[in-house]
């Protein structure tokens, strides 16, 4: 049986000697007679070539900047086809697996059979010719997968086999699927090369809702509705609404916004993407990276209130007042995050806009989640309930959820000092960061007593620090009321 690479030599040959002939004929014929020429070759080409290629771009949009599907599915469909059959291979390891993972080399080909049909795929790359010497991979390289058939069996290729392959590469994805962080502030990198719209990472934090402390009652109704979400689809194509739905994590810091935006992402098994809006040039920008969002995922604007000057002239008007009594170096900081956030012409109204308008409706299953720890400081048409349409306040820590740090962090469900810490922890307020940091043991005898001992002088001082602030503020108050007199 003869090779893909012995018909093409075969078809080399014919294609050279036509070329000859026509560069000849080239020299010695009138201009429109070439012309003519030209394309009688390349029907005649055409027409030679029995076998059609149709290519599988790894990257796709106007810019090439956006990762293919079909190409990722193609991918994963010939995955464990080119561990077996082809001759060079690229080997990785796959997180969460034992063995190492096999994908086809550069220009390597492997054959395919579907129902008695003979499908060549080849891996090819595009590299753009540039002028200076780099080491580093050229920016614009992109991959492509290519499959060549007989043109016989176009029906058959185009109609059935390539639905096949979508369906079995798809199917693998999920299976072998991880969740990913992805970043927009990642490939903003030194090396050209790197940059696409979104960088990501493998995401393997451990935090799972049953490591979350909060109110048991609080933290059902949350998975309750994450998971009614994410089975709604019916439903929400009956009350006409895009399948999307908006978080508000909003609480001091350290009281669980960031690690409840992880497990949400575990519960559901969708990826995140942590979108830093002050890298973001402008609205154009920002849709295109929202765009760039896959369905199943979690796009999370942290600290949105600093993120932009989206609170508009009432914050910096009150920067100016504060002026006078701010130490330099912080205002150095506070200049330096002011001058970033100017550089990104990003407005509300078009954050606004991705959230709830044209562009939130070209995805499914998206979830949105903003955090601040100044819930009052944020536009109220952010925040509004049809944009985020669940509000979480993230409190202090409670008895309820210390009972979760001890049960995780020291395998206790009862002791001796729980009825102290239960009569401290409802006075002061502790953020649920403190009290993990307090019962973490500090030795590898992890002595349970001497962490319960810890939280409570920790929460002694606390108490003791609040009522000292409370009486000096009462004094000034008394003061203030003096001097009014
Ligand atoms: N409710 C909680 N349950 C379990 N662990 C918590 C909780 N809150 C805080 N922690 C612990 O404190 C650390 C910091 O929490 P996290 O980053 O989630 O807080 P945050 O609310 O996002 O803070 P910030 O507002 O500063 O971003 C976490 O790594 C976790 O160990
Ligand atoms: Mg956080």
């Amino acid at each position: 049986m003869s090779s893909m690479g012995e018909i093409w030599m075969g078809m080399g040959t014919l294609m050279g000697g036509i070329m000859f002939a026509y560069t000849m004929i080239q020299q010695f014929v009138p201009r429109h007679v070439a012309d003519y020429l030209s394309a009688y070759m390349h029907r005649t080409m055409a027409f030679a070539n029995p076998y059609m290629e149709i290519s599988f771009d790894e990257f796709t949009g106007v810019e090439r900047l956006k990762l293919s599907q079909a190409y990722s599915a193609v991918e994963a469909y010939l995955g464990p086809k080119s561990s077996k059959l082809a001759k060079r291979l690229k080997a990785q390891i796959v997180k969460g697996h034992k063995d190492l993972a096999f994908s086809m080399d550069d220009y390597e080909e492997i054959i395919d059979d579907f129902q008695g049909v003979k499908i060549w795929w080849s891996m090819g790359k595009t590299i753009p010719e540039t002028k200076s010497f780099s080491y580093y991979p050229s920016a614009t390289e992109k991959r492509h997968l290519r499959l060549k058939f007989h043109r016989r069996h176009r029906e058959t290729v185009t109609k059935s086999y390539l639905k096949h392959v979508i369906k079995v590469g798809k199917a693998s994805m999920i299976e072998n699927r991880h969740i990913r962080l992805y970043s927009n502030n990642a490939n903003q990198g030194y090396y050209e090369y790197k940059k696409t719209l979104w960088g990501h990472v493998e995401f393997e934090h451990p935090v799972t809702f049953d490591h979350l402390a909060m109110d048991p009652v609080k933290k059902q109704e949350i998975i309750d509705d994450l998971v009614t979400f994410s089975m709604s689809r019916d439903y929400y194509m009956k009350i006409g609404k895009p399948w999307k739905r908006g978080y508000l994590l909003y609480g001091p810091p350290g009281t669980g916004k960031s690690s409840m935006i992880a497990a949400m992402a575990k519960l559901l098994n969708y990826d995140i993407y942590d979108l830093e809006l002050t890298a973001v040039k402008d609205n154009s920008e920002l849709k295109k990276l929202l765009q760039d969002t896959s369905n199943k995922s979690i796009t999370v604007i942290e600290d949105v209130d600093c993120s932009l000057d989206l609170t508009g002239k009432r914050k910096k008007k009150k920067k100016k007042d504060d002026k006078e009594e701010k130490d330099p170096i912080k205002e150095k900081a506070d200049d330096e995050e002011e001058e970033s956030k100017q550089d990104s012409k990003v407005t509300l109204s078009g954050l606004l806009n991705v959230i709830d308008g044209l562009w939130s409706a070209c995805g499914k299953e998206r979830i949105i989640v903003f955090t601040t720890n100044y819930v009052e400081k944020l536009d109220p048409a952010l925040i509004r309930r049809g944009r985020m349409d669940k509000h979480i306040e993230m409190s202090y820590c409670c008895f309820e959820g210390f009972k979760v740090f001890a049960k995780n962090y020291l395998d206790l469900e009862s002791h001796e000092l729980f009825d102290t810490v239960r009569r401290l922890i409802v006075e002061v307020k502790v953020s649920p960061a403190d009290v993990a940091e307090n019962l973490m043991p500090k030795t590898m005898k992890r002595d349970s007593r001497v962490c319960l001992q810890n939280l409570i002088k920790t929460l002694e001082k606390i108490k003791e620090d609040e009522k000292l602030i409370a009486e000096e503020e009462s004094k000034k108050k008394e003061n203030d009321g003096l001097v009014m007199e």
